[in-house]
C-alpha cells in the first residue's frame, strides 16, 4: 500500500494562537506554564487534524516557539558564552537568542538569522567552535512523540539531520578564520545518537531526518561525511528517512542511494526533472521513495493527474510498499487552512488548497496510487480534474494590453541616462546632503493605535476620510520626530501600509488576498503572502499622494518608498501557468509608472527596495545566471525612468550578498543600504575586493531586535566600515525598517546613530 506524508505542519494554530501567546509571553502578560499550554493544545490540533485528514505519517517534533534551527542548538548545548550565566530560565536563554535581551541590568544581542534556503522564513544561525560541547539537553523529538503518543496519534519524529545543521551553522567568533563547522561531525555525532536511540527505544518506528543541504552544490564534496555519519546513526536509530527538498539532488543521488537508509525523500514540485535518475539509483536497493508531489511552497491545488502519473512510475519501479505519497516539503510555508478564508469567492476557493487542504491531498493521492475502490475517494478525483480544468480556463483569459506592453519593452528602458558619476554630482547640487548622510529603511513603528485604525476601517467602524486623517497625523508625527532627531534624508514611516507586499499588491490587478493566510517569516512574525491569479497592471497610483502630503511638511527630501517587482513576486505566493520571469515583468511596469509619478510630484529621492532578491536565487549555482539576469532587468526596468537629478535607493537584507555581487552592481541604484549588523565584515569586504562604485549605507544597528545600540558601538561600527569603504559613498542607517519595534527603543537608538554621524562628519 502506497502511504501518505506531511513533512511537517505551520506552527501558528488556526487562530493565531502560538503567535498571541509567545507575545503575551514576551510582554509578561503570561507565564511559562500558559505558553507551554497554548503550544500542546496547538500541537494536539494539528496532529489531530492530520490524522482525520487519513494521513499515515504524521510529523511530531517540527513544532517550535522560535524557530526549529534553534530549538536544536538549545538542545544540543550550542548556546553562545554571552547567554549563559545571566541567571535566566532556560525559556529566557532560547528566546534572548533569537531576538535578543535587554532588561533588567541583563543586555545581549539576538543571534544572527540567515534566510531558509530559497524562502522568506528566517533560522537563528548556530555558532560553532572547537569550543563547543555538545550535549544533549533535552530531546524535544521524543518528548512530542511521547505527547502524541499519549493523544493516541502515532506520528513520525522529524529531526533536522547532523551535516545539514552544521552546514547551516557559522563559526563562532572565537574560532580560527579558516573553521568549517562541519568539521565538528565527529563530535556531534554522539549527540544525534543518544538522540536517535532514544527514540528507538521509546518504539519510534521511523524517523524524519532532514538533510536539506543535499540539493546544493556544496554537498557534493560531502559525500564522505555523509557516507560515514549515517552508518554510525542506523546502527542506533529507528528506520531513517532522509528528505530533501526546494531542488534536485542531480549527481549527489548517487552517494546517497548508498546510504544506509530506510527511505529517501525528493522534491517533485520543484525538481520533477529528477525522478527517473532517482528512481534509477535506487531501484536495485531497499530504499522507499517519498516522492514530494503537493507543493509546501505554493497554494494552488495539487494537479492529481500529474501526481498520479509520477505515482505511478515510482510504483512500477519499485512497487507500492516502496512509495509513498508527500507534500514536497514542510507545510510551515503555507497557510493552516482555507476553512477560515470567508471573502474569497467560491472560484477563487476552490483554486487553492492550504495545510490542511494539502494533508488531504497527500491522503487521496496515496489512496488513488493503491488502487483504493472508496467511492469518496473516486469522487475526490473526480472533483480535481473538475477544478484543475476550470482553473486553466481562467488561467487562458489574459490581460492583452499589458502582454504587448511587455513584449514591446526596448533596451533603454532599462538604463539611467547617465552613468553613475554624472548622476551623483547632479543629485549633489539638486539634494544638497551633508556628508554620512543619515536616512532610515522606510517604516517607523507600526503602533497598536495604526493597526487598530486599519482594522476599524476594515469593518467600517471609521469612515475612509477619518482614516486618511489620522494617517496624515502619523506621518506628520513621523516627519517632525525626524526633524528633531536631526536625519537628512526623511521618510513618510509607511504607516498606511500593512505589509510592504501585501499593500502594493492590493492595489494592483491580478492579485487576491487571504484573511488569515499567515506564514511565518521569523520568531512570532508572520505576514499574508498575497496570490498572483492574473495578469498584473497598475490602475493608478499607489503611494503618490501620502509621499507628496509628506513632502509638503518639511524641506528636506523626502524619499519615496516602494516595493521592487522581484521582492513583490518573491513574497507572494506566484502562478504557476507563466513564468516569474513575466510576472516580475509585469510588476517592474506598473512601478516603473509609479516611480516617475513620484518623480513629477517634486519627490527626489525614490527608495524601491529589494530585500529579497537574494533569497530567490535558485539552490543550483548552474540556474543563477537565467534568474539574475531578468532579476536585475526588471529592476532596472522599474527604477531607470527618471532623471539624473532624482536619486534612486535600494535596499537588502538577511543575505549573503557576496554571491550576487555583480548583479547588485548592475542594479545601478544610486545608493544601497544592506543589513549586515549580525554578520561579520566579510560582506563589506566583498564589495571593497569588487570595487563596488555607487554609495552604500551599511546598516549600522539591528532592528530586529529591541535592544538600544549605544553612541559608542555605532562609532565603532562606522570606524571599521570607513576603514573599507570610501568616505563619500558612505550612508548612515539602521540594517532595516523599524515597523517592528517600539517608539521608545526607535528614538534612542536613531539619536544615537545620528550623534555616531555627527562624529563621523567631525573627523573626516
Ligand atoms: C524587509 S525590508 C523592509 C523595507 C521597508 N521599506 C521597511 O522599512 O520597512
Ligand atoms: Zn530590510
Amino acid at each position: 500500500m502506497v502511504l501518505s506524508s506531511v513533512l511537517g505542519f505551520p506552527r501558528i494554530g488556526a487562530n493565531r494562537e502560538i503567535k498571541k501567546a509567545v507575545e503575551a509571553y514576551w510582554g509578561g502578560k503570561a507565564t511559562a506554564e500558559d505558553l507551554t499550554k497554548a503550544a500542546a493544545d496547538v500541537r494536539k490540533a494539528s496532529w489531530t487534524n492530520l490524522k482525520n485528514r487519513h494521513v499515515d505519517l504524521i510529523p511530531s517534533g517540527d513544532f517550535s516557539l522560535y524557530d526549529h534551527v534553534l530549538d536544536h542548538s538549545a538542545a544540543f548545548n550550542v548556546i553562545p558564552r554571552r547567554y549563559t550565566g545571566l541567571d535566566l530560565s532556560p525559556l529566557d536563554v532560547y528566546f534572548a537568542m533569537g531576538r535578543g535581551r535587554q532588561a533588567a541590568g541583563v543586555d545581549v544581542p539576538a543571534c544572527e538569522m540567515k534566510k531558509w534556503f530559497d524562502s522568506n522564513y528566517h533560522y537563528v544561525v548556530p555558532e560553532l567552535s572547537e569550543q563547543t560541547e555538545f550535549k544533549l539537553l533535552f530531546n524535544k523529538a521524543l518528548q512530542e512523540y511521547n505527547e502524541a503518543k499519549g493523544l493516541g496519534i502515532s506520528t513520525r519524529p522529524v529531526i533536522l539531520g547532523p551535516i545539514s545543521y552544521l552546514v547551516l551553522g557559522k563559526a563562532a567568533k572565537e574560532a580560527p578564520a579558516n573553521f568549517q563547522p562541519v568539521s565538528l561531525l565527529p563530535k556531534l555525532l554522539p549527540v544525534y545518537k543518544q538522540l536517535l536511540s532514544e527514540l528507538k527505544a521509546a518504539g519510534v518506528d521511523s524517523v524524519q531526518v532532514d538533510e536539506p543541504v543535499l540539493v546544493l552544490d556544496d554537498a557534493a564534496k560531502l559525500d564522505k561525511q555523509y557516507a560515514s555519519a549515517f552508518a554510525e546513526l542506523a546502527s542506533v536509530s529507528p528506520r531513517i528517512v532522509l528528505t530533501t527538498y526546494f531542488a534536485r539532488l542531480d549527481s549527489n543521488i548517487n552517494f546517497i542511494s548508498k546510504l544506509p537508509i530506510a527511505g529517501l525523500h525528493i522534491d517533485l514540485v520543484r525538481a520533477p526533472g529528477q525522478l527517473d535518475n532517482v528512481l534509477e539509483a535506487i531501484k536495485p536497493t531497499n530504499i522507499v521513495l517519498s516522492l514530494g508531489v503537493v507543493s509546501g511552497r505554493n497554494i494552488w491545488k495539487c494537479d492529481f493527474a500529474t501526481a498520479l502519473k509520477q505515482g505511478q512510475k515510482a510504483v512500477a519501479a519499485l512497487g507500492e510498499d516502496r512509495v509513498i505519497v508527500a507534500t514536497s516539503s514542510s507545510l510551515l510555508h503555507t497557510p493552516v487552512t482555507l476553512a477560515s478564508e470567508k471573502k474569497l469567492t467560491p472560484e477563487q476557493k476552490d483554486w487553492f488548497s492550504f495545510a490542511l487542504e494539502k494533508a488531504a491531498e497527500v491522503a487521496t493521492i496515496a489512496a488513488l496510487l493503491s488502487g483504493s475502490q472508496d467511492s469518496k475517494i473516486a469522487a475526490a478525483y473526480e472533483a480535481n480534474i473538475a477544478s484543475i480544468a476550470k482553473r486553466r480556463e481562467f488561467e487562458h483569459t489574459s490581460d492583452d494590453a499589458v502582454r504587448k506592453r511587455v513584449a514591446s519593452v526596448t533596451s533603454d528602458m532599462y538604463n539611467r541616462r547617465s552613468p553613475f558619476a554624472t548622476r551623483k554630482e547632479t543629485q549633489a547640487k539638486h539634494l544638497d546632503l551633508p556628508k554620512f548622510p543619515t536616512t532610515t529603511i522606510g517604516s517607523f513603528p507600526q503602533t497598536k493605535e495604526i493597526r487598530n485604525a486599519r482594522a476599524k476601517l476594515g469593518k467600517s467602524e471609521i469612515t475612509e476620510a477619518e482614516y486618511e486623517d489620522f494617517i496624515k497625523k502619523e506621518i506628520e508625527a513621523v516627519v517632525r520626530f525626524q526633524e528633531k532627531i536631526g536625519l537628512d534624508i526623511l521618510v513618510h514611516g509607511e504607516p498606511e501600509r500593512n505589509d510592504m507586499v501585501q499593500y502594493f499588491g492590493e492595489q494592483l490587478n491580478g492579485f487576491v488576498f487571504t484573511q488569515n493566510g499567515w506564514v511565518q517569516s521569523y520568531g512570532s512574525r508572520y505576514v499574508r503572502p498575497p496570490i498572483i491569479v492574473s495578469d498584473v497592471s497598475r490602475s493608478a497610483p499607489m503611494t503618490v499622494r501620502w509621499s507628496s502630503y509628506a513632502q509638503s511638511l518639511t524641506k528636506k527630501p523626502m524619499k519615496g518608498m516602494l516595493t521592487g517587482p522581484v521582492t513583490i513576486l518573491n513574497w507572494s505566493f506566484p502562478r504557476d501557468d507563466v513564468s516569474r520571469k513575466l510576472q516580475s515583468q509585469q510588476l517592474a511596469l506598473a512601478l516603473r509608472d509609479e516611480v516617475i509619478d513620484l518623480e513629477k510630484a517634486g519627490i527626489s529621492v525614490i527608495q524601491v527596495d529589494e530585500p529579497a532578491i537574494r533569497e530567490g536565487l535558485p539552490l543550483r549555482r548552474a540556474d543563477w545566471n537565467e534568474y539574475l539576469g531578468w532579476a536585475v532587468d526588471t529592476f532596472k526596468l522599474a527604477t531607470a525612468g527618471v532623471t539624473d537629478a532624482t536619486q534612486t535607493h535600494s535596499h537588502f537584507c538577511y543575505s549573503d550578498f557576496g554571491d550576487i555581487f555583480t548583479s547588485i552592481q548592475r542594479l545601478d541604484a544610486d545608493v544601497i543600504s544592506i543589513e549586515f549588523s549580525k554578520s561579520d565584515m566579510k560582506l563589506l569586504r566583498t564589495f571593497q575586493q569588487f570595487g563596488y562604485s555607487n554609495q552604500i549605507g551599511p546598516g549600522v544597528y539591528d532592528i530586529h531586535s529591541p535592544r538600544v545600540p549605544s553612541e559608542e558601538e555605532i562609532k565603532e561600527r562606522l570606524k571599521t566600515t570607513l576603514s573599507i569603504i570610501p568616505a563619500d559613498l558612505m550612508f548612515v542607517n539602521p540594517d532595516c525598517g523599524l515597523k517592528t519595534r517600539g517608539w521608545k527603543e526607535t528614538e534612542a537608538s536613531l539619536s544615537n546613530m545620528v550623534a555616531a554621524a555627527r562624529w563621523a562628519r567631525q573627523g573626516a
